[in-house]
């Protein structure tokens, strides 16, 4: 497997007296893995998110360096990648209003977002957001392109956010809380799309989630952030089955305490 991003000594500071929100994380993401970032509220999350896909906030003081192999770069293009925000970073938020426009039909503004970045006609963009909305499973796409986003449910929404967040061909996709303001059954519906969308397109996914159980059921490697610093980083079966650090113990504790299911087996098979 080739190394698709390569962070090291990732520091975040957003106000000059205020603590470090990351603080000196170092992970390799690979060119096609699965890989959730997961720790309480405040630990950083998505802030390591945002630092990948240049979407920081201007003031915040970055040190430390993220490499991206991504082929529209020249390799390896340092800090951070010029063209995100659509090319090859298609980001999920946790709310789907926030990221879709009120006043635009869901098919224009996924259209946008190939002829944006695509260098498609406008005939061609609407015909490939019809296609992405059938290929999120939302009902009668040629419809469905004519819809505003209030006229849809949360769950709906969340499919047209993922449709125009993959609408240019990304390299890799990141999920941030992407399904956490979702009903339970809605939830699991949306984590299969986004698996299937992965698998079918052949990106790299970083599924960020405060859930350690949630995050299992996609991911192949977990990374567990405290506090700003990365405690511990390894295959889902391990940090399941053999957590290293006690802070992962806990945070599979707690969610053992609310759910009287194991996550897995012993033999690390789904319970
Ligand atoms: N724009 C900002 N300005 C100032 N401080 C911020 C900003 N965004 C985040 N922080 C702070 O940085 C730290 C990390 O926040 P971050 O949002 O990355 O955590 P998180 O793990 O994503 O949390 P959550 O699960 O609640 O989304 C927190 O202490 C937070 O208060
Ligand atoms: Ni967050």
């Amino acid at each position: 497997m080739s190394t698709l991003l390569s962070i090291r000594d990732l520091s975040v500071r957003y106000r000059r007296d205020g603590a470090a929100a990351l603080k000196g994380v170092s992970v390799d993401v690979e060119s096609g893995e699965r890989l959730a970032i997961i720790g309480e509220s405040g630990s950083g999350k998505s802030t390591l998110a945002l630092a990948v896909a240049g979407l920081l906030a201007r003031g915040a003081k970055v040190g430390g360096t993220i490499e991206w192999f991504g082929a529209h770069f020249q390799t390896p293009h340092s800090v951070t990648p010029p063209s995100i925000g659509g090319r090859d970073i298609g980001f999920v938020f946790q709310d789907p209003s926030s990221s879709l426009d009120p006043v635009m039909p869901v098919g224009k503004q996924i259209a946008e977002v190939a002829r944006t970045h695509l260098d498609l006609s406008w005939r061609d963009s609407y015909a490939k957001a019809a296609t992405l909305l059938e290929r999120v499973r939302l009902p009668d796409p040629d419809a469905t392109l004519r819809v505003y986003p209030h006229q849809l449910s949360g769950g709906q929404k969340q499919r047209v956010a993922i449709a125009a967040a993959i609408a240019a061909g990304p390299k890799l996709l990141i999920a941030d809380e992407a399904t956490s303001a979702l009903d339970t059954i809605v939830q699991a519906e949306i984590v299969s799309l986004i698996r299937r969308l992965v698998a079918e397109d052949g990106m790299t996914l970083l599924f960020i989630s405060h859930d350690i159980a949630l995050a299992a059921t996609l991911a192949e490697r977990i990374a567990v952030l405290r506090q700003g610093e990365l405690v511990e980083l390894g295959d889902t079966d391990q940090i399941l089955n053999a957590p290293r650090h006690a802070y992962t113990r806990a945070l599979l504790d707690a969610h053992l305490g609310l759910d009287a299911k194991p996550l897995l087996d012993r033999q690390g098979a789904p319970a």
